[in-house]
Parts: C-alpha cells; structure tokens; sequence
C-alpha cells in the first residue's frame, strides 16, 4: 500500500534555485564561490523537508549530490543553534560506511564553513584515534561528528561519549550510503547507539539504491519519515545510473585485456581523467607496472594501504597530478572481516582490530573529481557494484564515459547488469550498455606484438615488488611515523635504499606507438575524439549546467558519429545491424531534451 509520506519525483518539476528554497544567504554565497549555482534534484527536494524538521529517506542516483542535499540545512540549523545554550554533547552526527567517505565528508562541510566565515567545531573521529586524541576532538563539545557506526559505538562503550549527553544535545542523526551501512557490518553498532537517540532527533537516510538494508534502517532508526524516491520521468525500472552517462563494453579474451587496455590508453580513445577498476590488488600492480613500460603513469588505490596514504592519493589524483587511478573494491577484505568480527565477538583486544580493518573502503560514494571515464578492466561482481562504479563519473551536471571490458567469464554478470538498469531482451536497440565504437581490431591486432612482449616481464616477482616498494612508500610518506624515524634515522636509510632499487626506468622504445602502426582509421577515431573533447571539456568546464540541461549534441560527439570501422554519419547510416554491433546505438527512451548519451 502506498504511504501518503512517498513522493516520487521526476525532472519535470519546477526549477528552484538555492535561495527559493529558503537557505541562508550566507550558505547561498559560499556555494556561489564553489560555483556551484543551481541545486540538484534531490536538493530541491530534499532541502525544503529538511528545513521544516521533517525525517527523511533520500533515494537519488550516485553523483546526483546527496551530500549538499543534507549538509546545507544541515549546518543552517547548527548556525541557528550555535547562540543557543552551552550543550553536553554534540548537536548532529554524519554516520558514513567509511573512513574515506568521513574525510570527504568532514572536508566539505569545513570548507563551506570556511566560506560562510562562521565558526563552528566540527570533528572526524575515527578509530584509529587514541582516547587521548578523541577527547580532544569531544571537547568543547562539537556542533557536528562525522564518523562511522563502529566508532560511535565504541566511544559509547568505553565512555568516552556518555549516552547522556546524546539524549540530551541530540538534534540530527544522518545516516548516508545508507545502502552500504549494513553490508558493511555495522548493524550491532547501529543498535547500540539508536536507544540514546532522543525521540525528537530528526533523522536522515541518504542512499544511491533501495534496498532490503536501507528499508531495516528506515524502521531502526526514522519516525514516520517523508520518502523521497528521485527519478527522471522517462525512467526505467530501477534506473539507478545518471543518464548523462554513456555506457559502452568491449568484448576480448580475458588474456586480451591488457591488450585492449594499453589500445584504448595509447592510441586516445578514451577521455582523461580515467578510474580503472580491477577486482585484485595483485590485478592491479600488474596493469600499472604493464601501463608504466608504455610510458603512462597511474597509481593503484587500495585496501592494503594505511588511510592516511590512500587519501593522499585520492588528494593528489583529485588534484590533477596524475590521470590514471587503478582502485581495487574491497568486498572480498570487507566480508573477511565481517566474518571475523562475528566468529571474535568475545575477543576484545582482536574485535577492535578487525573493526579498524572493516572501516576500509577505498571507492563506494567517493567523489574522484573531474573522472571522465570509468573503465571496468575486471567486471565488478554484483549489478550494484556496476553501479556504484559508473556512478563515480557523470557527477552532477558533467558528462562521462564508461567502458567494460567483457570476457566469457564476464557474460552471466553482465546480463545480470543489464537487466537491472532495465534492458530487455527482446529489444537490442534499447539496451543502456553498447559496444564500444571507437577501436577497431585491426588497432589492437598492431599493439598486440608489443603488449604481449611487456606483458610477459611483468611477472608474479615483479608485482610483489611493486607492490611492497608502494608501501615502502607510503610508510615513508606516513605523519605517524615520523616521530620513529626521527629517532631511528637508520631505518629511514634503510627503506630509502630499498626505494631506490626497485625503481625502474622504462624503456624509451615503447614510450610512443609510431603513426604507421596504428590502422588509420582508428587514428582518425582519436584525432576527431581529441578535437571535439577538447571543445566539449571547455564546454564543461565553464558551462556545467548546460551539459545537463540541454545535453551535448548527439552530432558533435565522436562515440555517436564515428566507427573504427570507417567514419560515418550516425543518423544517415543508422541501420538495426549496426546498432546491434556497435554503431554507438540509440537509446530510444532517451527522453528528447536530455543530455545525449
Ligand atoms: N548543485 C550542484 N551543482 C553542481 N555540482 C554539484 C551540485 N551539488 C553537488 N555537486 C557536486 O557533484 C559531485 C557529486 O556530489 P555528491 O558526492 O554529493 O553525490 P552523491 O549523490 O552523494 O553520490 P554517491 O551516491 O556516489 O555518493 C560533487 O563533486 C559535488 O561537489
């Protein structure tokens, strides 16, 4: 039965802007100086609710801007509340799946503090904080705590936040990615704190799909909540992916993927700035050390690594330094861990450890900045996975890219995916997902010589190598470790060397592909792509919003216009064949008016 407290909502709705929906002024021009001028959907529908004290359950697509869709009436209430009397305890607190999502989140709601000159304490607090650490943190006390379930939960039980001062200070609770909190293990956390949540506490649930998880949260946690379900009015069953997303696969041996990659990287097919998926660590030293011969440099973000050495990654590759990122998911370590933790329940000293370890998360509601292109080297295991990866391009009003590479053992995941953005089998030209268009077998046939030789020196010694001088690296890069090395002088040299002589030069050969190798009409392919981006990232660069709102131009965009196969006019040569096999093919529900993909 349909609740009277269930709105859905499609794109055909009035367009507010911030002011009209009633934030402060203060707020308004700190978003004008992160030019950020016109809010999302779910911000127009969100903020209003929230403002009026409402509890509620945000569901909207990855990137569609969840996060200002809370923090802003947010931090307006905490501005109102700031002249109020000395409180026990904190006004609100973020809860968020991870430690990485912590920091984003905590960076974002300073930053527009920052903006709105308004001082108020806002704090991360994370397990592997000591209690000293922490107590100064809690001190004062906070207007607003960003940090995960099981570091709440574990400051209620060891005392260092008291219960009373929840139920007595309590305004907000948020809980966003609410669709990961659960899997992520941290339902007895959850518990643990929500007794202490005073009745009054308004309560927010954000999450990018629905789930049986976020409708356990909603009862846990919300009162009689206003539900929010986002969608475009053209939208299919399910439809989670922004549709300013153009999805594309590529069908290869499993063997041929590094093939296949090196093509699409060397020859320019793809848009940089590019996050590569891979389901290993191992998978993905293997693709950078392969990447590195060739001249392109990229990094590997992964689970393995200490926090503070995959934010400085995540900061320098957001930060332009580099443009390949190689992420690994970390469903594997997290289920580990998970499991560990229930068969530990009773062991204290272990249980802590292993709840550090299940905060990990490296990619899920990340916002890498400025990603244009998404490539799936490992197909992700699950739909939602799919999805969450896609999501981390495409962010708000911006266009990307995302490419699949398919293999045999790739096929039964990648129905399952199509069916769940709503494909259906009997019509091949409405499929979300098409071929990739740009790269001819002819290309990869003459890379293929090459790739194979490189491929064959990256070898299992080589990637254990990489692997551990990265985290030499990082331990090198670590604050906490200073302080030992600073009196150890002689371990700093010795890792130091160590560094040095794993480093490796690559040959100057392989650097560039010499133009008679590449067939022409994939030179083509890339020139014409390297032109209209070119045009098209100023586009977005300088007028987001139009991007959006009006689309960019099916005509101008080469993965619409162009084949490896020749060049062609895609309306004047459209055919049912060719839209099967690749010709970049319509997505015929697209609704007229939408931004083209
Ligand atoms: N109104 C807006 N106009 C332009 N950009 C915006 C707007 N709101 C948010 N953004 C930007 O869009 C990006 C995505 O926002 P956000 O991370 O909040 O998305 P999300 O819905 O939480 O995604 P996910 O579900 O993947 O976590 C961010 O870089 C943010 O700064």
């Amino acid at each position: 039965m349909e609740n009277p407290n269930d709105e859905k909502n499609g794109e055909e709705d009035e367009d507010l802007s911030f002011e009209e929906l009633g934030l402060d002024p203060r707020l308004t021009r700190a978003l004008s100086k992160k030019s950020i001028l016109k809010p999302t959907l779910v911000q127009q529908k969100a903020i209003p609710l929230i403002l009026e004290g409402k509890d509620v359950v945000a569901r909207a697509k990855t990137g569609s801007g969840k996060t200002f869709a809370y923090l802003l009436p947010l931090i307006q209430k905490l501005f109102s509340e700031s002249g109020a009397k000395r409180k026990s305890g904190p006004s609100a607190f973020i809860l968020l799946p991870t430690r990485e999502l912590c920091h984003q989140v905590h960076s974002e709601a300073s930053s527009l503090l920052e903006c709105c000159r308004v001082q108020l304490k806002i704090v991360q607090l994370l397990s592997d904080m000591s209690v000293p650490e922490m107590t100064v943190a809690l001190a004062g006390p906070p207007e607003l705590i960003v940090s995960t379930p099981a570091c709440v939960s574990t400051c209620l039980s060891k005392g260092i936040v008291h219960a009373s001062s929840i139920q007595d200070s309590l305004l907000m609770l948020i809980l966003d990615e609410a669709d990961l909190l659960l899997s992520h293990g941290y339902e007895d956390d959850l518990k643990n704190l929500v007794p202490h949540v005073p009745r009054q506490c308004q309560c927010l649930l954000m999450s990018a799909t629905s789930s049986s998880d976020v409708e356990k949260l909603k009862k846990l946690v919300l009162h009689n909540p206003v539900i929010l379900t986002l969608e475009d009015s053209s939208h299919l069953k399910n439809e989670v992916i922004p549709k300013n997303v153009q999805q594309f696969l590529i069908s290869c041996s499993h063997h041929d993927k590094l093939l296949y990659m090196l093509a699409l990287l060397k020859l320019e097919l793809v848009q940089k700035r590019v996050l590569i998926f891979v389901n290993t660590i191992d998978t993905g030293f293997r693709l950078k050390l392969f990447l590195e011969q060739f001249g392109i440099r990229s990094a590997v973000l992964n689970a393995e690594l200490p926090h503070n050495s995959r934010s400085h990654i995540l900061e320098s590759f957001n930060s332009g330094l580099f443009d390949y990122l190689i992420a690994t998911d970390d469903n594997k370590m997290r289920d580990q861990n998970n499991m560990d933790r229930e068969i530990n329940s009773k062991g204290s000293k272990k249980r802590v450890r292993q709840k550090l370890d299940a905060e990990f998360g490296v990619v899920r509601g990340i916002d890498f900045k400025n990603v244009f292109t998404v490539v799936n080297f490992d197909m992700s295991k699950s739909p939602e996975g799919y999805v969450h990866r896609v999501g981390r391009t495409g962010r708000a009003y911006n266009t990307g890219t995302s490419i699949s590479l398919v293999s045999q053992q790739d096929e039964k995941i990648v129905e399952k995916i199509k069916l769940t953005l709503g494909d259906n089998e009997d019509s091949e030209m409405s499929s979300h997902i098409t071929p990739f268009p740009l790269l001819s077998r002819n290309a990869v046939e003459s890379l293929r010589y090459r790739a194979e030789d490189v491929a064959k020196s990256v070898t299992r010694f080589a990637i254990k190598e990489s692997r551990a001088q990265d985290l030499r690296t990082e331990i090198l890069n670590s604050e906490k470790l200073k302080a030992h090395f600073e009196e150890n002088p002689k371990d700093l040299d010795l890792l130091k060397h160590d560094k040095l002589l794993s480093r490796r030069a690559p040959p100057a050969h392989l650097r560039d592909v010499p133009e008679y190798l590449i067939d022409p009409a994939t030179l083509e392919a890339s020139k014409s792509l390297k032109l209209s981006r070119a045009a098209m990232g100023i586009q977005n660069q300088f007028k987001r919003r139009s991007a959006f709102n009006k689309g960019f131009r099916k005509s101008r965009d080469p993965l619409k216009t162009f084949t490896a196969e020749g060049k062609r006019s895609f309306k004047s040569k459209k055919t049912k064949g060719e839209n099967k096999d690749g010709g970049g093919g319509g997505r015929k529900r697209r609704r007229k008016g939408t931004a083209s993909p």
